[in-house]
């Protein structure tokens, strides 16, 4: 089975987590296109969706799935959205994509977040996965020393600016032994926007796709 496939059987089965005539919360990246692929199907039975991203609004309006502003929406029931880590605490490592800003806040909103990775995602401690920080341009070097501080490598993402029309630097070799410390600390630092640990508001269901299936986890 390839890792697409894994994504895709994770993808779809957070189709079962969805209620009839709710908003629902819509991350980023390859495995959340298969579950706006499989949104799709029910699209008449939703009300619609926010999305994280002018990526993933532009391929839920191309599938006719209705998109509102997060202004207009006072409860999104789930969310659901990849990871590039995932710990067994729920912690995980998000913004490969350059979408965590806008990520954390529709999570934030939502009542359950439900992740949905193939395996190779899974581990034990976070931080193999250079960690990305979403930054206001002007404090890009202010910040990246302030990494430093704290023990990581930053790199400039060359040629990427988010949604927000920020800058991202990947923090390489960040020991992260305390999530929830972490993130706090990374956030505290003027000029960072947002980090993409989510640890303070991790995934309250994991959906893994595995060769053998779709494994479920809770705490
Ligand atoms: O955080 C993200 C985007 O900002 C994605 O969820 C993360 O990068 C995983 O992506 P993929 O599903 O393509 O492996």
């Amino acid at each position: 089975m390839t890792q697409d496939e894994m994504k895709k059987a994770a993808g779809w089965a957070a189709l079962q987590y969805v209620k009839k005539d709710t908003i629902v919360g819509v991350g980023t990246g390859s495995t959340v296109n298969h579950f706006i692929d499989a949104l799709a199907t029910i699209k008449d039975d939703i009300e619609g969706a926010v999305s994280s991203s002018e990526a993933s609004t532009k391929k839920l309006e191309e599938l006719g799935i209705e998109v509102f502003d997060l202004n207009s929406v006072d409860l999104i029931d789930v969310y659901v959205d990849g990871a590039d880590e995932i710990n067994d605490r729920m912690d995980m490592i998000k913004g490969g994509g350059a979408a965590l800003t806008r990520e954390k806040i529709v999570a934030a909103v939502a009542k359950q977040f439900i992740c949905i990775v193939d395996n190779t995602k899974q581990v034990s401690i976070l931080g193999d996965f250079p960690l990305p920080v979403e930054v206001i341009p002007m404090a890009r070097s202010y910040v990246a020393r302030e990494l430093v501080k704290l023990g990581g490598d930053p790199v400039y993402r060359q040629g990427v600016v988010t949604d927000n029309g920020n800058v991202i630097l990947d923090v390489y070799n960040m020991q992260i032994l305390d999530p929830k410390v972490m993130e706090n600390k990374i956030n505290a630092i003027v000029g960072v926007v947002t980090n993409g640990l989510f640890a303070n508001r991790g995934a309250d269901v994991l959906l893994v796709g595995t060769p053998d299936g779709v494994n479920t986890v809770t705490l």
